[in-house]
């Protein structure tokens, strides 16, 4: 096997359904377990991979072995496929908290890691991943790995100490965006609009303003002065944003995020 995964729920479906679109591996070259039988058989169903109940046959067949449980259960599912980690294999995590440090302690001995913090945008290929290799994984490696997240969106290698602003700006931040789409889309709705067309609206202007940002480069601030027109709507717009502290709100909750994933 090519690819495991332990745990085959929500990212570990985003990352693999990428992965076979892309022809990176067939599903036949992609095992996955899962203490859910019905996790199991959802992801069978979905993408035709070899599943299996037992976490230490995923993790003694697959080369590259992603550990796609909730960060609570990384220390249970560790002491359960230690022993069937050798030399070679390389260990991916995805989740916030677990340094590579920490997961040197849980392994007990020398283990190839790519510390990676992946998002759910991953699941329509548009994913944006920070990896940290440790300093056992050979430069060829590296590639091999980055060209594997490559298969569901952005990577870039970034220093391990910035992992917990990842998860704040990266990880987590889709779910702010659809929190600001749902108001969007409720105000549009107040003002009359049909919901589902309230949604197309908010998200494809919400997805062109990211695409303007990362096409142009251009600064943030220097667009947004683009759509205020003197004596304008959007200037109101960002008037009444500002006197209900958006930007503090934003700010705020990532630094909460970050925190919390610190401390996991
Ligand atoms: N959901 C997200 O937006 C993101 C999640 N992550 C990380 O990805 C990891 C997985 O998260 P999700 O996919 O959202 O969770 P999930 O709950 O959808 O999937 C976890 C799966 O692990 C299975 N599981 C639980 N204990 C197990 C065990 N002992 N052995 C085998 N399987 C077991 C569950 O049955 C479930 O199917 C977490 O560490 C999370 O922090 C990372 C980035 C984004
Ligand atoms: O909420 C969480 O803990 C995970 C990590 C990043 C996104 N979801």
């Amino acid at each position: 096997m090519k690819l495991g995964f332990i745990g085959t729920g929500n990212m570990a479906g985003a990352i693999m359904g990428g992965i076979i679109k892309k022809g990176i591996f067939k599903p036949e070259e992609i095992i996955g377990s899962d203490i859910s039988e019905q996790g199991r058989e959802r992801i069978k169903k979905m993408y035709g991979i070899c599943v299996t109940a037992d976490n230490k046959e995923a993790a003694s067949s697959a080369e590259v072995l992603i550990l796609s449980v909730k960060p609570q259960f990384y220390e249970e599912t560790i002491a359960e496929i230690k022993d069937c980690i050798e030399e070679s294999k390389i260990v991916v995590t995805i989740a916030p908290g677990k340094t590579l440090e920490w997961l040197k302690g849980q392994f007990g001995k020398e283990v190839k890691l790519v510390r990676t913090m992946p998002n759910t945008p991953a699941m329509v290929g548009e994913g944006m991943t920070a990896a940290c290799p440790n300093e056992l994984v050979t430069e060829e490696e590296k590639a091999y790995v980055l060209h594997i997240l490559e298969a569901f969106g952005k990577v870039e290698i970034v220093p391990e100490r910035l992992m917990d602003a990842v998860v704040s700006v990266s990880g987590s931040s889709p779910a702010y965006v659809f929190m600001l789409l749902e108001a969007m889309a409720d105000a549009a709705v107040a003002a009359g609009m049909p919901r589902q067309q309230a949604y197309k609206f908010a998200a494809q202007a919400v997805y062109g303003s990211a695409k303007m940002v990362l096409d142009t480069g251009r600064h943030p601030g220097e667009l947004k002065d683009m759509v205020c027109s003197p004596a304008g709507t959007t200037i109101e717009a960002v008037r009444v944003l500002e006197k209900n502290g958006f930007r503090s709100a934003v700010m705020e909750a990532m630094k909460a995020c970050a925190e919390v994933s610190g401390k996991m």
